[in-house]
């Protein structure tokens, strides 16, 4: 049987009119060879971008390191791994990865790629197309559908997603986590003296002048009308309660151009215990918040 293999020491003879239709490909069509000891190369590689462009092919066809060279740190060991892995198990490649461009740009690629064992080693015939437009709406749409439109901060649904992360690493390794909720007092009132566009407005100044107090690794999310939440991830409750303290006080202080002194928040407060769900880490600040509201409002209440 003839081979359709282009290995080292093999010729394949590609009518002229199928190696123009395959260089004008949206794409890269290839073969992957891996030696018994590790060694990879493209004995074939054709068509455009991929972000392969700029690469010497015929390095390429003795030497996949040019190539490899561009992969993003973080996934060139997976890349790697997978690779093994498919031709340990004779299973299909069929991952993404960043390549970094000459410019420094970043492309996302996808990669589909069947192994199959030969004498000489294993040999993927796949493809690559590159997918960052996709990869880039995607995140917008990610991006929009864990956003609260009114103030631009995480909505309820990413905390939800943010707080089972960090539960679990807090289970895990017993580090410390907190949890804030936040209300604004009688805001009703605001609203029917001031309008609802200027009660957005503060709700709106109230995220920013939280978010400027807050460390780059705390959650702030709007729950809905004038309820907030912020997750403090390695943070006691020690912490979390001067922190609470020092964002009601500037809140009372600020001018949110509705009389000063009209804006004032009560804050409930805890911290994780080990085991605790994240149903019942909600429901107990949810309780604390509770507490400071019929305690007098403008005022933090914590506990464990
Ligand atoms: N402007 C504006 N107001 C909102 C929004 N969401 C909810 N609200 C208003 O927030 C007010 C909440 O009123 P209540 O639940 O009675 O609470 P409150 O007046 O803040 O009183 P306490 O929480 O008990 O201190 C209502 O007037 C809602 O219309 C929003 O997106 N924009």
């Amino acid at each position: 049987m003839p081979s359709n293999d282009v290995l080292p020491g093999k010729t394949l003879s590609i009518p002229q009119w199928r190696l123009d239709l395959n260089e004008q490909l949206p794409g890269v069509i290839f073969q992957l060879h891996r030696t018994p000891d590790g060694h990879l190369h493209f004995p074939y590689l054709a068509g455009s971008g991929a972000g392969l462009d700029g690469l010497d092919r015929r390095d390429l066809a003795h030497n996949a390191q040019p190539a490899l060279d561009r992969l993003a740190e973080p996934d060139h060991p997976r890349l790697m791994a997978i690779i093994e892995r498919s031709a340990r198990s004779d299973t299909p490649i069929a991952t993404t990865f960043r390549l970094r461009l000459t410019d420094k740009r970043m492309r996302w690629i996808a990669v589909r790629a069947q192994p199959r064992r030969v004498e000489s080693g294993t040999l993927w015939v796949g493809l690559m197309i590159d997918i960052t437009e996709q990869m880039i709406e995607e995140d917008r749409l990610r991006r929009l559908s864990d956003t609260d439109d009114l103030t631009g901060l995480a909505n309820r649904r990413k905390l939800m997603t943010r707080l089972e992360e960090e539960i679990s690493l807090s289970n895990r390794h017993g580090l410390p986590l907190s949890l804030m909720m936040l209300d604004l007092d009688h805001f009703k009132s605001i609203n029917d003296t001031w309008g609802h566009l200027q009660g957005d407005q503060v709700l709106r100044e109230l995220a920013n002048l939280c978010q400027g107090i807050l460390r780059e690794e705390d959650l702030m999310a709007r729950l809905g009308g004038e309820e907030f939440a912020v997750l403090l991830p390695l943070t006691p409750e020690s912490h979390s309660y001067q922190l609470a303290e020092r964002l009601r006080e500037r809140i009372s202080a600020h001018n949110f151009g509705v009389g000063q002194g009209h804006i004032t928040v009560s804050i409930g407060i805890t911290a994780h215990r080990v085991g605790d769900s994240r149903e019942i880490l909600m429901q107990r600040v949810d309780e604390r918040l509770y507490a400071a509201k019929h305690g007098g409002r403008n005022r933090v209440m914590a506990g464990a």
